[in-house]
């Protein structure tokens, strides 16, 4: 059989083993980064009451993991200005501490400096991330300085958060190319990433910035990862991947046959990047849930929810709605909404919660 066709193969076993009905379905880990990498890019002010809202909104999914803010320079992002707002309001809702299912919330903040960590501390986060990048041209566009010097930067931040308790993600950007750089070397990313764990990031998510990954390349990476690297994909990355060029999906397919279980996603794909021009949203995450539970695996994510959600968000700050899956179940409800409540939520639970991958 050629090479292609046995991966599908694989694949479909993988999908029949996934689905039968007496083995739980293998969890993956969403990380929710709407409210900061969806939002950071936002040109016109947006309310604090909004993000809250959102957050709010999203801690009822089932998603436990979600970046609520970043404590970086108000120059250089604007819109996540009040982070330190939402991170001194959110501890005080103790409604939205946990998911429906009772598990905590770990709410998390970008902390590129020890400034940034000073304000994790004063408020008590239950989680920080550290981003660097794996291109000379977008650590200075976007830290205003080099790898190396990110790197001074940041041991400091994860020896406080390590002191404190604070468990600390890692991100690497441009992960594939970069619009000053040029294409990034898979194995600049394995010196980066291995840095990051080597301080005591508890995984690294992988940013393919401006969308550019194709199967081939995100595949050649994670192989590098992998095979040059020995790092165990499944406990140690995620999969951070940007919808500019309409690949994000098939990236994560391609992720998931290397083993890789942590995926980011922003509600109705909102986001970009300000300092990599042209970048839209990542994977929109009711299209990852979607895609995830149709392959098999427990998102813990209520997608009707997470699509009314991302529904409101998309108007509510005058942007589209990049999610196609959302748009898709929002039709549903809104051609059913005539018929009232009941029998509209009944037309949304039709939709297969888990295709298997042999069907
Ligand atoms: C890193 C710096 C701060 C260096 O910026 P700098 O200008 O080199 O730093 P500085 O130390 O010279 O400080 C300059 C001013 O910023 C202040 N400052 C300094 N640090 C902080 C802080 N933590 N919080 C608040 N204020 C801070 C500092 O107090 C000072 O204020 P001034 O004296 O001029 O009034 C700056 O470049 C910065 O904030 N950059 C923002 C980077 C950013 O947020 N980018 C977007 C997120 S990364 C991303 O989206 C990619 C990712 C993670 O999603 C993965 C992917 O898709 O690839």
């Amino acid at each position: 059989m050629p090479p292609r066709l046995a991966h599908l193969r694989t694949a479909r076993n993988l999908g029949r083993s996934f689905t039968t009905a007496s083995t739980p379905r293998p969890r993956v880990r969403i990380t929710e980064v709407g409210p900061r990498d969806g939002l950071q890019n936002e040109p016109r002010p947006i309310p604090l009451d909004t993000k809250l809202e959102l957050l709010s909104r999203l801690s009822r999914t089932g998603l436990k993991h979600i970046e609520a803010g970043s404590f970086v320079s108000p120059k250089w992002v604007p819109q996540m200005a009040d982070s330190a707002n939402i991170a001194r309001t959110l501890p005080t809702r103790a409604e939205i501490a946990s998911t429906p299912a009772g598990e905590k919330i770990r709410w998390s903040y970008l902390c590129p400096n020890m400034k940034g960590m000073e304000s994790a501390l004063e408020y008590k986060v239950p989680e920080i991330a550290v981003f660097l990048s794996a291109s000379e041209g977008f650590s200075k566009k976007n830290l205003n300085c080099s790898i190396n010097e990110s790197f001074e930067k940041v041991i400091p931040v994860v020896k406080a958060a390590k002191a404190a308790g604070i468990p600390v993600r890692g991100y690497v950007s441009m992960v594939i190319t970069c619009p000053y750089s040029g294409k990034t070397p898979p194995q600049m990313v394995l010196k980066v990433t291995e840095k990051l764990l080597e301080m005591g990031c508890y995984e690294v998510s992988l940013g393919d910035t401006v969308g550019m990954g194709t199967v081939d390349t995100v595949g050649t990476l994670l192989k590098c990862l992998k095979e040059e690297g020995g790092i165990r994909l499944e406990d140690y990355i995620s999969g951070h991947f940007h919808d500019t060029f309409g690949m994000g999906i098939a990236n994560v397919g391609e992720a998931v046959k290397w083993g890789v279980r942590g995926f980011d996603g922003s509600v109705a794909g909102l986001g970009g990047c300000p300092y990599a021009k042209g970048a839209t949203g990542n994977v929109a995450t009711e299209d990852l849930v979607w895609f995830l539970e149709g392959a098999g695996f427990d998102t813990g994510v209520n997608l009707e929810e997470l699509a009314k959600i991302g529904d409101w968000i998309s108007a509510d700050i005058g942007r589209r709605n990049e999610s196609r899956v959302g748009k898709a179940i929002m039709s549903k409800v809104e051609k059913t909404a005539a018929k009232g409540e009941q029998e509209a939520l009944k037309t949304i639970n039709e939709i297969p919660r888990a295709i298997p991958v042999a069907a």
